[in-house]
């Protein structure tokens, strides 16, 4: 099932949750709804299965508007951080509940409800623990139980509320990995709320980046990383540097280095702030020309493959974060205290009027 969500705006009170919002999810596919905390995300999420409803806009399931629509005619699964499953209920009885509930006339016979919770059980990989209790479980395995029980009713579209929230860092990429082959297996329409990044870029199809209510980006995770459309997006999606400096017909300088900027060609002395990543920094011992600008590190944490830096700029005494592979790491043999250069590339330009953070 698509979901269409067109112009939608939501306000608490005076404050707007939402605003204006416009995204179209195309039948199967899983789109992840990215955003710090108070984005709007949940309101969102909410909205699309009908338990808020929107103060302007529509929302359309395959083209059909959905405003006369209650909760259960929309055939929504949800799964939620703390999906409180029955602790009375054993995981079977859990997973069956929401066919044991339907009208006489729309049930399934206890043979069928029987085979869809040994399939269920299978899909999320949970076969031995059919006859457990809640409390016998992992905080991995409650959730997955909820998105059997989710699934049990067949529904045209999966809605998860930071599903993995509650859980260790371990479990949670586990659970995320796992979350995407079912849905490569399943195909159900599904949004994904979460406000950690790594989880949005792993899982999803498409990514919607929210922040005060309105969308800064939407693009598969691959454009929304590789070609940040704003600075909050850049900033919002893994770590960075904020190198300040001038425009100038079509170079940037930056302290004493100068830089092309062949998008800025015919912008004259203006401001304007380069976004650089981490990884995207050379250090060398002697500068390699005049581009090059000198820095002290700080420190160096040089745990598994990749070396994380912090150094302090000598010029303006700002700080910047490298990181450097193992090797290259190894040739340089960096110690904390050494004065060395550094010389940011792959740099995005933006100048500050046109944005704020
Ligand atoms: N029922 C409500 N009444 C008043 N304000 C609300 C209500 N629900 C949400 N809000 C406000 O709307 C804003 C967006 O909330 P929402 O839960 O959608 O954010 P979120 O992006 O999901 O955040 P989080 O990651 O913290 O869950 C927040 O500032 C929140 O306080």
């Amino acid at each position: 099932m698509s979901i269409q969500i067109v112009n939608v705006s939501k306000q608490f009170g005076a404050f707007t949750a939402l605003k204006d919002i416009n995204l179209t999810v195309p039948t199967g596919e899983l789109v992840a709804l990215l955003g710090p905390s108070g984005s709007g995300k949940t309101t969102l999420l909410r909205i699309i299965a009908g338990l808020e409803t929107a103060d302007q806009g529509t929302i359309l399931f395959n083209g059909e508007d959905t405003s006369n629509t209650n909760v259960q005619q929309r055939r929504v699964g949800f799964v939620f951080q703390h999906y409180a499953l029955f602790r009375h209920m054993t995981v079977s009885e859990n997973i069956a509940f929401g066919l044991n509930v339907r009208p006489r006339s729309l049930r399934p016979s206890k043979k069928e409800i029987q085979e869809r919770v040994y399939e269920l059980l299978s899909l999320v990989k949970l076969e031995g623990l059919a006859n457990r209790y809640p409390a016998q479980l992992s905080g991995g395995q409650r959730q997955r139980v909820a998105l059997a029980r989710a699934l049990a009713v067949q529904p045209q579209m999966l809605l998860l509320d930071e599903p993995f929230g509650a859980l260790d860092a371990k479990v949670r990429k586990e659970l995320r990995r796992w979350l995407r082959q079912l849905h490569d297996e399943l195909h159900i329409t599904s949004v994904f709320v979460t406000h950690d990044q790594e989880e949005a870029l792993d899982v999803a199809d498409r990514i919607v980046i929210l922040n005060k209510g309105q969308i800064e980006q939407l693009g598969t995770p691959e454009e929304v990383y590789e070609h940040p459309k704003n600075p909050f997006v850049y900033d919002f999606l893994g770590n960075v540097n904020l190198f300040q400096g001038r425009i100038h017909k079509g170079r940037v300088t930056i302290g004493c280095i100068e830089l092309d900027a062949p998008e800025y060609a015919h912008t004259l002395d203006t401001q304007a702030v380069s976004f650089v990543r981490p990884y995207n920094i050379e250090i060398e011992r002697e500068p390699q020309g005049q581009e090059f600008i000198p820095a002290r590190i700080l420190f160096i944490r040089a745990v598994g493959p990749v070396v994380h830096l912090e150094l302090k700029r000598e010029d303006t005494g700002e700080l910047v974060e490298v990181e450097l592979g193992k090797e290259r790491f190894g040739q340089l043999n960096l110690k904390a205290g050494e004065n060395v250069f550094v010389k940011p590339k792959d740099l995005k330009i933006f100048i500050p009027e046109d944005y704020v953070i």
